[in-house]
């Protein structure tokens, strides 16, 4: 196994539309490092997960403070912070690139050093490994919305990104291709940082963090996590909430 990837935020604020009538904070001054391999990261509908997460591959950079991905700064080192993670996006659609279930899979590996045979057995172990095989040459669009979960996961784990960041990545799945995902996040090698409202799926976690209007407000155990969560939720039991989903 890899050693994990420290992700350090230190003062970090970010304001969407910043300099303009809509201008927003919605991160305030957010300080943590995670050097643990499995981090979780839950909190209220609009709390900030995504805007948080999106910045660990450089989709969003603070307007105040750094953020350091194995010390690289994401606001000058972007590129290089992207080679190295893969993100996962809550809408499948976004990241589907080619035709083919296939082609989209492959496609991660085009700038890879592997001879056309390599890259077609790698493509079809992964096919397999998330019940795809049968969809080989299917038109990617035309997947079922968990299919298309699958497969953009599929086509992020071909690369083997060191980091994979993954913004609730099972919204669209059934009970069964949840577990899955949450079976094959358990077995990867890599470092996850999985941003969800399933909070069955960061019952083995190393550490979560509970955000809350913006801010860090709970970090610790996943029993820890949901337990502060869940206070949260009892204290402001009329607020915008998720409804915690179980059961995963
Ligand atoms: N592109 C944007 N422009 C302006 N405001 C935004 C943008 N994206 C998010 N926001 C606002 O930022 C705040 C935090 O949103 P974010 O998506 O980070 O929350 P979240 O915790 O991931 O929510 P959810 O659980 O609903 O996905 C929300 O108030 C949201 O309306």
């Amino acid at each position: 196994m890899s050693e994990a990837v420290r992700i350090e935020a230190e003062g970090v604020s970010h304001v969407y539309g910043q300099g303009g009538p809509q201008a927003r904070e919605v991160l305030h001054d957010i300080t943590v490092s995670l050097e643990q391999r499995r981090i979780g990261v839950i909190g209220h509908n609009g709390s900030g997960k995504s805007t948080f997460v999106r910045m660990l591959d450089a989709l969003h950079v603070p307007t105040q403070g750094t953020i350091r991905v194995d010390g690289l700064d994401t606001a000058t080192r972007a590129r290089d912070v992207r080679r190295m993670t893969g993100f996962l996006f809550t809408d499948p659609d976004s990241q589907i690139i080619m035709p083919t279930v296939a082609e989209d899979v492959a496609f991660g590996l085009r700038k890879s050093s592997l001879s056309k045979a390599e890259i077609a057995a790698r493509v079809d172990d992964t096919l397999a490994r998330f019940g795809l095989a049968g969809h080989r040459d299917h038109p990617a669009h035309l997947l079922s919305g968990g299919q298309k979960q699958l497969l953009a996961l599929a086509s992020v784990l071909i690369t083997s990104p060191r980091l994979i960041v993954m913004d609730e990545p099972t919204t669209l799945l059934d009970l069964r291709n949840a577990r899955q995902i949450g079976r094959v996040i358990g077995d990867l090698p890599q470092t996850v940082v999985l941003a969800t409202h399933h909070l069955d799926l960061l019952r083995d976690f190393d550490r979560v963090l509970v955000f809350d209007g913006g801010r860090v407000v709970a970090d610790g155990t996943p029993g820890e996590a949901v337990a502060a969560y869940q206070e949260l939720m009892d204290a402001d039991p009329d607020g915008d909430l998720p409804g915690a989903r179980t059961g995963v």
